[in-house]
């Protein structure tokens, strides 16, 4: 049996629904072995962020050395990174042992409002890690504060496409969620070409860590040997299900079904 291997580099989620814990469970469902390297533990529940509590660089850069020297990952995710000194700590490890299939989610705001990455940080996912992306997963506001642009238009979300790719990643992909349209439109650039997956937006408040499972699902199938264009496309599906039949947890933005995608396969 051929075993291929996924590491998330992210936060905790007390909640479960998003950070580690949703990629853990995305890897799992999409059959890539899982490894975790933690960034900031945070108390957090479906209603918000209660604490915020990052790692120190030494303790991410040793838990990174200990995958490194065994366990080299045929695909990972970065998400929560909290500081500029994070994100160049990791940048680094990501090249010193020579790791590929990087997808970065440059995660800065949770849903609730809290703040994962401190403002003065942008610089450097600029500068360190969007340079080493395979593929890099913005939402709206995040492709904004990477870009300084004002994103109103589908025009305007090329142009930031752009710019991402003139910053160094290989595939960009602007989410839709927070798009105004009636569908979801993910906008997917390779330098050449631009490609929407257009998807039914459904009307839920159980969307949280939508964005982390995409990004672990895109890692998994990269891990797998998949293209990133066919990568992106599996993962699509299974955030659209796991966001459709949804689990009704907690009492605020509850979070999406991990176990969709596979238990609706078992029904075909
Ligand atoms: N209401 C929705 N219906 C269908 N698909 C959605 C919906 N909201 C988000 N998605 C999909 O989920 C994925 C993540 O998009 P989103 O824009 O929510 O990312 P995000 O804001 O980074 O997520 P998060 O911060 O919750 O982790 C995208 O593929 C997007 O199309
Ligand atoms: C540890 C961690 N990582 C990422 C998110 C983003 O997810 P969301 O925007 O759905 O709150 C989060 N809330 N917590």
């Amino acid at each position: 049996m051929t075993v291929v291997k996924a590491l998330t580099i992210a936060g905790s989620d007390s909640g479960g629904g998003a950070g580690i814990q949703a990629d853990l469970k995305t890897f799992q469902e999409l059959k890539a072995y899982g490894m975790s390297v933690l960034t900031a533990v945070t108390a957090q529940n479906t209603l918000g962020v209660q604490g915020v509590y990052p790692l120190t660089v030494s303790q991410v850069e040793e838990q990174l050395d200990s995958i490194g020297e065994d366990l080299k990952p045929d695909a990972l995710k970065t998400g929560m990174l909290f500081s500029a000194e994070i994100i160049e700590a990791v940048a680094k490890k990501i090249q010193q042992y020579d790791m590929n299939n990087v997808v970065i989610d440059p995660v800065m705001i949770a849903k609730g409002g809290a703040k994962l990455l401190q403002d003065e940080a942008i610089d450097a996912m600029k500068k360190h890690l969007i340079p080493v992306a395979t593929v890099v997963t913005p939402n709206i506001p995040e492709a904004e504060a990477i870009t300084g642009l004002t994103l109103n238009s589908m025009d305007d979300r090329k142009e930031a496409a752009k710019r991402l790719y003139h910053l160094g990643a290989q595939n960009i992909i602007i989410k839709g969620g927070h798009g105004e349209e009636k569908e979801v439109i993910d906008l997917i650039y390779d330098g050449e070409t631009f490609t929407q997956l257009i998807n039914d937006r459904q009307i839920t408040e159980n969307t949280h860590g939508t964005g982390c499972t995409f990004a672990a699902a895109i890692a998994a199938e990269l891990a797998k040997g998949a293209d990133s264009l066919d990568a992106i496309r599996v993962a699509r599906e299974f955030i659209q299900v796991a966001i459709e039949d949804d689990l009704h947890i907690g009492s605020g933005h509850g979070p999406t079904n991990h176990w969709a995608f596979q238990s609706r396969r078992a029904k075909v």
